[in-house]
C-alpha cells in the first residue's frame, strides 16, 4: 500500500503524466476496468452521479450525500487518486467547508467546483449563468480553509467563456488561484488555441474537458498538452458508451423473444470475475472454511 495522500499521489500524477488522462468511471467496477487498463486517474462526474445513480439529469437536483456515496464506493475499490465533480459546492461558504471535509473524508483527491449559480446547468448547454467573481473567490477561500491535508486538491472551474467570452475567462482564472485554488478547470472552449492562451496567462495545471457531443472537439491528448493542457478529462465516454450497449440488450430482449443476438458484445463471466479477482476470494474461503477430511 502507498503512505501518500490520494491527493498528493493526484498532484504527482498530474506533473509525471504529459498531459493526465482523466476517466469517468460511474461505479467501482468502471473504476476497476480503468485502473486494469493502466490509467492513473479516476474521476466521478456529477451528471453521472445525476443520470446513472438516479435518473436526473444535470441540472443541480443531486445533493452533496448523493455524490459522497458513489464517491466512496470508488475509492474503497481502487488505490488510484479520484476527482470528483461537486458543482457548486451546494451552497454558502459552511456548506462548502463541510463538503470539503466529507469528500476528503471518503479518501478523495480532488474536487473541481465551479462558478455558476446553484441553479446549474451542463458546462455544454446554453443559457449558463455564472456568480460574480468576488461570489467565486468566497466559495474557493471556505473550500481551501476548510481543508485538512494541504495535498487535497481544489479545482476551481470556469463557466465564463461561454458566457462572458475568452478574457472574461481568463480573468476569472486569475482571481480564482489568487485565491487559493490550485488548479483549473477551463469548461466549453471551442478551440485549441483558446487552451494556449490560458495556459498563456495563468500559471496552474489546466484541465481540458473532452466530452462527447459538447461544444468543445475531441481533441488527441497530445494536441492538448501541447496547447497547455495538463489534464484531458473524458467524463462521461464509458457510461454513454455502456448505455448503447445496453439499450440493444433490451430491445432485443424485447423484439426477439432472447438476447442471442447480444451475447457476443458482452463482457464474459470469466472476464468478469478476472477485473474482480474473484477467484482470490474463492481461494481465501477455501483456505478458511475448508477442513481436512
Ligand atoms: C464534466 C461534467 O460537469 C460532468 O458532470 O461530467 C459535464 C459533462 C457533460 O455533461 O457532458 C459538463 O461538462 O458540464
Ligand atoms: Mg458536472
Amino acid at each position: 500500500m502507498t503512505t501518500t495522500t490520494p491527493g498528493q499521489r493526484f498532484r504527482d500524477a498530474v506533473a509525471n503524466a504529459k498531459p493526465l488522462q482523466i476517466v469517468g468511471t460511474i461505479n467501482a467496477y468502471f473504476a476497476l476496468m480503468a485502473e486494469r487498463t493502466g490509467h492513473q486517474a479516476l474521476y466521478l462526474s456529477g451528471a453521472g452521479v445525476a443520470n446513472a445513480s438516479y435518473g436526473l439529469p444535470d441540472l443541480g437536483m443531486t445533493s452533496m450525500n448523493d455524490v459522497i456515496i458513489d464517491a466512496g464506493r470508488i475509492t474503497s475499490a481502487t488505490a488510484l487518486p479520484l476527482l470528483v465533480d461537486i458543482d457548486t459546492g451546494w451552497g454558502g461558504a459552511f456548506n462548502i467547508a463541510r463538503t470539503i471535509r466529507e469528500f476528503e473524508k471518503v479518501g478523495v483527491a480532488a474536487v473541481h467546483m465551479e462558478d455558476q449559480v446553484a441553479q446549474k446547468r451542463c458546462g455544454h448547454r446554453p443559457n449558463k449563468a455564472v456568480v460574480s467573481i468576488d461570489e467565486m473567490c468566497d466559495r474557493i477561500k471556505a473550500a481551501v480553509d476548510a481543508r485538512t491535508d494541504p495535498s487535497f486538491v481544489i479545482m476551481a472551474r470556469t463557466d465564463a467563456v461561454a458566457v462572458e467570452g475568452l478574457e472574461a475567462g481568463i480573468k476569472r482564472a486569475q482571481a480564482y488561484l489568487e485565491a487559493g485554488a490550485d488548479m483549473i478547470f477551463a469548461e466549453a472552449l471551442t478551440e485549441l488555441e483558446h487552451y494556449r492562451q490560458f495556459k498563456a496567462a495563468v500559471n496552474a495545471p489546466i484541465l481540458a474537458n473532452m466530452t462527447e457531443f459538447g461544444k468543445t472537439e475531441l481533441f488527441h491528448k497530445d494536441e492538448l498538452f501541447e496547447a497547455g493542457a495538463d489534464m484531458v478529462l473524458y467524463p462521461l465516454g464509458a457510461f454513454r458508451a455502456a448505455n448503447a450497449a445496453a439499450l440493444k440488450v433490451f430491445e432485443a430482449m424485447k423484439n426477439d423473444g432472447h438476447q442471442r443476438s447480444q451475447v457476443d458484445a458482452m463482457q464474459t463471466r470469466t472476464e468478469l470475475y478476472d477485473f474482480l479477482n474473484y477467484h482470490s476470494y474463492e481461494d481465501k474461503l477455501d483456505t478458511l472454511f475448508t477442513q481436512d477430511k
